[in-house]
């Protein structure tokens, strides 16, 4: 059974700009997939459809996520709410609440798993502190469990977001521009937790990044989108300055281009001879 598998998928918003196009994909368990594409190509729209945060076209797609519908034709599956218990989202701005200690953010990780009545805050269970505690101690920032969220930095509450998504116990973790908006070294420690995540618990990420150079270093697989359509889907060794040319256009001069270890860094001027040829 795939860990995702999306067929037709098509999404015209109100406004009448169509997101995506037919997109295709299937991601087996325990795949880490980066999700690429110049500003506006569909990324953050397609984490949402998997999600089932919006609903496709009518007639006009289905996305299962471990065998389960999440959608079909434009309505989103109505026990929504127990599948999402097995997917993460991480997002771009954390979404954690500011003014609950860290620890409480990560514990309602584990709400929809909950009855309702004990979902306020204070009502946990010390096993469940226990294990949220152990989540954070796993992503690095135990000492800070006690501190209010919003007194952590960018990177921190990413981590304290990454430790919530454990407890949740999520098969599948999607992340959305996860480190769009922190520094360097913040960023490798949020990209070297999701690739740990995946290769020790066998989680399946997909994450969609601006650097080029971080999906394609920390991710095998490589989906690019433009204008709403998969332009490419193969392992990030084929990931050319060619293609890089293609799926970024005019946004090419400030695309971040890839410094890869295991390959020769692909460097502006080669994709920028690349995209003249
Ligand atoms: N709620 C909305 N209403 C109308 N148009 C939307 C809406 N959300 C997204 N779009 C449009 O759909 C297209 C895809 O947007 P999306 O946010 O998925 O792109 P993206 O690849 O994630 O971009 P970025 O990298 O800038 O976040 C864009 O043209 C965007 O303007």
């Amino acid at each position: 059974m795939s860990s995702i598998r999306i067929d037709q998928l098509s999404k015209t918003f109100g406004n009448g700009r169509r997101a995506l196009q037919s997109v295709s994909l299937t991601i087996e368990p325990g795949e880490m997939v980066g999700l690429i594409g110049a500003s506006g190509s569909g990324k953050s729209t397609l984490l949402r459809h998997i999600a089932g945060l919006a609903s496709c076209d009518r007639d006009a797609g289905r996305i299962e996520v471990d065998g389960r519908i999440v959608q079909r034709d434009g309505r989103i599956a109505k026990d929504i709410r127990q599948q999402r218990a097995s997917i993460g989202f991480v997002f771009q701005q954390f979404n954690l609440v500011d003014r609950l200690p860290v620890i409480t953010n990560v514990c309602v990780g584990g709400l929809a798993r909950v009855p309702l009545w004990r979902s306020l805050p204070g009502w946990f269970t010390a096993a469940e502190r226990k294990a949220a505690f152990e989540a954070l101690a796993r992503v690095g920032i135990e000492e800070q469990a006690y501190q209010r969220a919003s007194t952590l930095s960018g990177g921190q509450q990413q981590r304290a977001a990454i430790a919530r998504v454990l407890i949740q116990g999520a098969r599948t973790l999607l992340a959305d521009e996860p480190i769009a908006s922190l520094d360097p070294e913040s960023a490798r420690r949020v990209m070297e937790l999701l690739h740990d995540i995946n290769l020790r618990d066998g989680i399946t990420v997909v994450v969609s990044l601006h650097q080029v150079d971080m999906a394609t270093h920390y991710c095998p697989r490589i989906v690019a989108l433009k204008d709403g359509q998969v332009l490419f889907d193969g392992p990030s060794e084929d990931v050319t300055g060619s293609l890089l040319a293609e799926v970024y256009g005019s946004e090419l001069e400030s695309a971040p281009i890839p410094h890869r270890s295991r390959r020769a860094p692909l460097r502006l001027a080669t994709v920028a001879a690349a995209a003249g040829s």
